[in-house]
């Protein structure tokens, strides 16, 4: 199953509920980051490509220079996401070969549609948020402006376009106990499906 959902959605938390059920999850951020750690090949071409004042001065990825750099150059984020895209892939596909204990495994992709991977899942959930209310959490959370929390936003497939893709949607429009419940019960539905699935 692949989750996905529009930055700040709700996604990781929904994903941490889901793991702590005991379902293998993957999730393509933690990837994107183990990636881009020093010593890292995809650092070093990113280093080239950049220059070295994209690192901070213990040698690891300034991010917050980065995420303010591509949003606002659309074509450096593109290099960026052809460089990383690919290497995010296969850990993706290494990580899947291993996680075939529990029932279902949890793949979160926060672009999936723009990544290609939702040919990786047979089942595709969305976390669908109100837009207003989702660039208040990105300004709350990441202490980002209005404009750049809009341009990540612009950057991202549609609210619309990803519902199209959607098998399931958790709309996260209540509170934190609500979206527990919703995704509590999306969970027992999938254990249903594995189960009829291997019965
Ligand atoms: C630009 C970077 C360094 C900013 O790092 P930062 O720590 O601020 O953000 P983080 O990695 O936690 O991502 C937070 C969210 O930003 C959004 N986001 C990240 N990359 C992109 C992108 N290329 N396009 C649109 N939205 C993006 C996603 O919703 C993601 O969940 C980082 O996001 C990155 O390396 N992006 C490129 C890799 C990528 O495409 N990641 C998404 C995996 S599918
Ligand atoms: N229903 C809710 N009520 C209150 N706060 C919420 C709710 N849903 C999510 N949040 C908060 O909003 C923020 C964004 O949620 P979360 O990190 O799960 O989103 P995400 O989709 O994983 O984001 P990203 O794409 O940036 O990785 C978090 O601080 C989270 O605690």
């Amino acid at each position: 199953m692949a989750l996905t959902g529009g930055i700040a959605s709700g996604k990781t938390t929904v994903a941490k509920w889901i793991a702590q059920q005991g379902i293998d999850c993957i999730d393509a951020d933690v990837i994107a980051r183990q990636i881009v750690e020093p010593g890292q090949d995809a650092l070093k071409a990113i280093c080239q490509h950049f220059g070295k004042q994209v690192l901070t001065a213990d040698g690891h990825l300034n991010r917050r220079q980065l995420r303010d750099y591509i949003f606002n150059h659309p074509e450096q984020r593109h290099w960026l996401e052809n460089c990383l895209h690919p290497r995010i892939k296969n850990l993706i596909d290494e990580q899947l070969l291993r996680t075939s204990k529990t029932p279902y495994t949890l793949l979160i992709v926060p672009l999936l549609i723009e990544s290609g991977f939702d040919k990786l899942a047979d089942r595709i959930l969305v976390v669908d948020i109100d837009p207003q209310q989702q660039l208040k959490r990105i300004c709350q959370r990441d202490q980002v402006v209005m404009e750049q929390a809009e341009q990540i936003v612009a950057s991202q497939s549609t609210r619309q376009e990803r519902l199209a893709i959607a098998d399931d949607v958790i709309y996260n429009d209540g509170s934190l106990a609500e979206l527990k419940q919703k995704t509590m019960a999306v969970h027992r539905q999938y254990l249903q499906l594995a189960q009829a699935k291997f019965a």
